[in-house]
């Protein structure tokens, strides 16, 4: 019996697609299925600027091959130095869908992040005026706190402070990798949402180290026990719609990921709806898939769901391409290390 399953188009709510030669060759992986998505600021230099968000954005559209539909979701990287009425401009003029905190030094170009909270709650008291929602890489980057540890700290040092100070403030924890971070979503009101990717409900930290070192395994927040990847799937197939979907695929060529000093970061966008399918499948939550992939983060976000239907088959065991092979070099495909049987018709 084949097995169908049709859902409105998904959207993906945090996408790295880089600049240039590499902008151009993964475009196209997150545009076959995904009709929109949350654009990442972290380029060399940051995107920080209302201009810049703009020039950007038009970047991306001129790189969508003819007869793809996509729509960027642009966000401005907040620094130190962002000015509250350059944010305030953007989102009116309809160029932002949301500002990202990344705390500096916390993973990939992520130098010109903030030091010091205080010195950027102008922006966000004008942000939570307007309702702009707060994108948050969610860890401290003090090195006497273990890599491990460092998502359930800034929730307890930063995140919990700044929601009591700024209770209007939207924000977003986005890739949460551990079961405080499902506990403190959970615990939120509706001005909180949390995305989840593709690779934190397959992988853990077993993944990555037992037997060889799994470079593209590497990301950050890095993949943590076992336990928490229980509690990620637990929160992804609930239907809680706090909870969505945010690949976080994250390109980087091969020769940056097989590397002395590697790149954080996994490729799903090609085959993150076939990986998805085969997670809620083995939940017994299929039926629960179009909430976390295309209804609870519209929701958040105020926009509407896609009127486009997506149909997943299950068959045969998928083929997706190893690597797909940019004009910046090659960038392997996420590999879950099992068979996947579920296809996304054309
Ligand atoms: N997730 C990652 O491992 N890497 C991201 C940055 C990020 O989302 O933190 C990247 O830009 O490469
Ligand atoms: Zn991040
Ligand atoms: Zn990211």
């Amino acid at each position: 019996m084949t097995q169908r399953l049709t859902l409105r188009r998904p959207d993906d709510w945090h996408l790295h697609l880089r600049d240039g030669a590499m902008l151009q060759g993964v475009l196209p992986e997150s545009a076959r299925h995904f009709a929109r998505a949350i654009i990442m600021p972290n380029l060399v230099p940051p995107v920080v600027t209302g201009a810049q968000a703009a020039a950007y954005r038009d970047r991306i559209r001129a790189a969508l091959p003819e007869g793809m539909t996509f729509t960027p979701l642009m966000t401005l990287y907040l620094t130190e130095g962002t000015d509250p009425a350059d944010v305030a401009a953007a989102h009116a003029e309809g160029i932002v869908t949301a500002v990202k905190l990344y705390p500096a030094g916390a993973t990939t170009n992520s130098h010109s992040g903030v030091r010091d909270i205080a010195k950027v709650m102008p922006v966000l008291e004008r942000m939570a005026e307007i309702g702009l929602p707060l994108c948050v890489h969610g860890e401290v980057t003090t090195h006497e706190v273990d890599i491990f540890d460092r998502e359930a700290v800034f929730i307890d040092t930063v995140l919990d402070p700044l929601r009591r100070r700024l209770p209007e403030l939207r924000v977003v924890m986005e890739h949460i990798t551990t079961e405080e971070g499902v506990a403190y979503a959970r615990a939120g009101n509706d001005t909180l949402g949390a995305t989840i990717t593709t690779h934190h409900l397959i992988i853990n930290r077993n993944h990555i180290l037992a037997g060889g070192i799994k470079p593209h395994y590497y990301c950050l927040p890095v993949a943590k026990r076992e336990k928490h990847r229980l509690a990620l799937r637990a929160a992804a197939t609930s239907g809680d719609p706090r909870f969505f979907l945010g690949t976080d695929s994250a390109p980087h060529v091969d020769a940056l990921k097989e590397h002395a000093c590697g790149c954080a970061g996994c490729f799903t966008a090609t085959n993150t709806m076939q990986l998805l399918a085969h997670v809620f499948e083995e939940e017994g939550a299929l039926d629960r898939l179009e909430a976390f992939a295309a209804l609870n983060g519209p929701r958040f976000y105020g926009l509407p769901p896609n009127e486009e239907r997506i149909t997943l088959t299950k068959g045969a065991a998928a083929q997706w391409p190893a690597k797909i092979f940019t004009e910046a070099g090659p960038v392997t495909v996420f590999d879950p290390g099992f068979p996947v049987h579920w296809h996304v018709e054309a």
